[in-house]
């Protein structure tokens, strides 16, 4: 029975970085946590220790710092893009790279006076932008996303025509409070010109808002529903994307009964629990292109 080194990738994991752009005295910050992996032929290290072909994981760190400060980072997919390419470009060795980025949202401080303060910042909310290029030779694939967009409706939704089998005690209702923390990512398609040529921040401002209109302007049935009708809403208005995926919370909220105090509660007062909670999880995608697994290779959970 022979024993052989499977598949293998490696790198620098969650480098903290604050990008200050000072190029006027309105500075611009941008916060993000990389993750830099390789691939490639790193069998010697693994079957010998030899490590004549690593590169180190406190060099890709440091080549994180140091494409930051020469090239700025105007969006983090454009920032993963030149990373993947850096170590694919330069490394003989490194076949393929996976870049993975989270951003956290800063607004400005708004001050009496004189308004939006020009270095003084708030973070926004918790809601987090992310991206995923993973790079394969030649072949670079773009997976977009957010994680935390939390929405809540106090009416248009309902639930109720499910089976009563053993165990229900679910009561049904035709007006309730449907609320969630939305995560989702998204893959473009196209080559790598159509990546250098695109508006990313474009793009995710418009997914986000798709999101968030198909949130509220659905008449909900079901969160199902909900989710996919957010998805549609992203391939019909974003034709250089080719699927979505999303990992929805059900955040339960519980009429409370006051009945015991001679209280009527028209649906007022509720109990947010915090778990257990139902998960819903589901992939949007168009029928007439073909799956990239191997992109969502390392994405933890469902997305
Ligand atoms: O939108 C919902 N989908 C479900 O599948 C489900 N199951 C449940 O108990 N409540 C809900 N709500």
């Amino acid at each position: 029975m022979g024993i052989v080194l499977g598949t293998n990738q490696y790198g620098k994991a969650e480098v903290r970085l604050v990008h200050v752009d000072r190029s006027t005295p309105r500075h611009v910050i941008t916060d993000v946590n990389v993750t830099s992996q390789l691939f490639g032929d790193f069998s010697e290290t693994h079957l010998t220790g030899s490590n004549a072909a690593v590169i180190a994981t406190d060099t890709q760190k440091n080549t994180v710092y140091a494409l930051a400060r020469t090239g700025g980072i105007t969006t983090i997919e454009e920032f993963a893009l030149r990373m993947a390419r850096n170590f694919v470009d330069k490394y003989d060795q490194v076949t393929g790279s996976r870049q993975e980025i989270e951003q956290y949202g800063w607004g400005r401080i708004e001050t009496s006076e004189p308004g939006e303060h020009d270095h003084a910042f708030v973070r926004a909310a918790t809601e987090t932008r992310t991206v995923v290029v993973t790079k394969r030779g030649d072949a670079e694939t773009v997976i977009s996303g957010l994680t935390d967009l939390t929405v809540l409706k106090s009416t248009g939704s309902e639930f109720w025509g499910f089976p009563e089998v053993e165990y229900t005690s679910l009561v049904e209702t035709t007006d309730r409070i449907l609320a969630t923390a939305v995560s989702a990512r998204w893959r473009y398609g196209g080559t790598s010109t159509d990546h250098d040529q695109r508006d990313w921040d474009k793009a995710f401002a418009s997914v986000r808002q798709v999101l968030l209109d198909r949130f509220a302007g659905t008449h909900s049935y079901s969160l199902q529903q909900t989710l996919y009708a957010m998805g549609r809403g992203v391939l019909e208005t974003h034709p250089e994307i080719v699927e979505i995926r999303f990992s929805m919370p059900n955040k339960h909220h519980f009429l409370v009964d006051l009945s015991p105090w001679g209280l009527e509660n028209p649906n007022e007062v509720w109990h947010a629990a915090d778990r257990p909670y139902g998960l819903i999880e589901a992939a949007v995608t168009r029928d007439d292109l073909p799956a990239d697994e191997a992109a969502w290779a390392g994405i933890a959970g469902f997305c």
